[in-house]
């Protein structure tokens, strides 16, 4: 592998009191990539984005930029550039003097910076919008002069962190692709921070999933969907069917009190497992040739498809996603193939193995 533009290598951090926000945070990325940081709110996100950025220190552990340690290098030493949430641009200012002013902070030629400064417009869609005022753009116009602004300085990486969160859902869905083929086509390293596990799905090369201060997971987009690697990552990204199920040897699996051909092998036999189908991996048909009864309980229509809810012998709750019609309080079958079935060993969620320790403490 290439040498790794940025590199964490068993970084804590601690605010105020000694409880980690980060616990142990071991990650690499590679260049001309983008990548995303996904997790719920308070799980860590920012902390990174701003360790990267130079304006937090680590409490233990190490930070590398190109293979130098860059732990106690000021912010403005670094190549890399933050497009924030509420994008802080100038408001009393015009869209030129905002992508400008860090050119003439670091005092550089009239003529330099009003070509960076064209360039940058260029890039982002918005040439011959030198002259207006931010307040009379759009959320999504200003969102791309934030980004001008911080590609006018020329960063090896671009920090973002949930830069589209404050627009509506049709302009978020717009400026997914267009920040996507942005990065593409500038070669540029972005690090992406939102809790939107559909937009990271979308965007990214890589995502990092992380959990009360750990990445518990990270790989392409299509890995971690179709690979979660626990209960955690499989409830957080996409919907899921889990349950708890028992291998009883190679490709064979219990669940919902029956057995299931499947094709996961190498462990345990009888080992304790949770099992996840998605939803959409699911469908309907009657009941002699389904591989489970349920029971139909509730039908929602979703646009392309319906969500029904529906409910085994045993009690457990599925989701099916299809595009076929059920009628609530009839029994039929729930078909899915081998392959749709994913097993993981058992893990239990984070929060429970705290809880433990900390009993263990007392
Ligand atoms: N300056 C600070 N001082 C003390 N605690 C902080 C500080 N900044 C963040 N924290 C705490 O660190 C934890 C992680 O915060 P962080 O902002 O990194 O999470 P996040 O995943 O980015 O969340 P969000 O999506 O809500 O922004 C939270 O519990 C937060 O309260």
């Amino acid at each position: 592998m290439k040498q790794p533009i940025i590199s964490f290598k068993n970084v804590i951090k601690c605010y105020d009191d000694d409880v980690p926000v980060l616990k142990n945070v071991s990650f690499e990325i590679e260049e001309g990539k983008f990548y995303t940081l996904l997790g719920p709110s308070g799980c860590g996100k920012t902390t990174i984005l701003r360790m990267i950025a130079g304006f937090s220190e680590p409490t233990e552990g190490d930070i590398y930029f190109e293979g130098r340690r860059i732990n106690n290098v000021p912010a403005n030493k670094r190549q890399v550039n933050t497009v924030f949430q509420d994008y802080a641009l100038f408001p009393h200012m015009d869209v030129y003097d905002n992508i400008a002013f860090g050119l003439r902070v670091k005092k550089l030629p009239k003529n330099q910076i009003d070509q960076k400064v064209k360039e940058a417009l260029k890039m982002v869609q918005l040439a011959g919008y030198e002259k207006r005022g931010i307040n009379e753009m759009s959320g999504g116009q200003r969102q791309r002069v934030a980004i001008a602004r911080a590609i006018v300085n020329e960063p090896k990486v671009l920090l973002l962190d949930e830069p589209l969160s404050a627009l509506d859902h049709k302009l978020r869905l717009d400026m997914q692709y267009e920040l996507r083929e942005l990065q593409q086509r500038l070669g540029i390293t972005f690090v992406f921070v939102t809790h939107d596990q559909e937009e990271a799905l979308a965007m990214s090369d890589e995502i990092f999933v992380l959990n009360n201060g750990n990445i518990v997971q990270s790989g392409t987009p299509v890995d971690i969907y179709d690979e979660p690697i626990n209960h955690y990552v499989a409830d957080f990204i996409g919907e899921s069917n889990i349950l708890n199920g028992t291998m009883i040897k190679d490709c064979l699996v219990e669940f919902a009190g029956k057995r299931f051909e499947c094709v996961d092998e190498g462990m345990r036999e009888n080992e304790p497992v949770e099992v996840v189908l998605r939803p959409e991996d699911l469908d309907l048909t009657d009941e002699e040739h389904g591989k489970l009864k349920v029971k139909v309980d509730t039908i929602l229509f979703r646009g392309v498809h319906y969500e029904i809810i529906c409910y085994d012998d045993e009690g457990n709750e599925w989701m099916v996603h299809t595009t076929k019609k059920a009628v609530p309080g009839t029994t039929i079958g729930l078909y899915f193939d081998p392959e749709d079935i994913h097993v993981m060993r058992f893990n239990e969620s984070e929060e429970d193995f705290d809880a433990r320790l900390e009993s263990y403490e007392d």
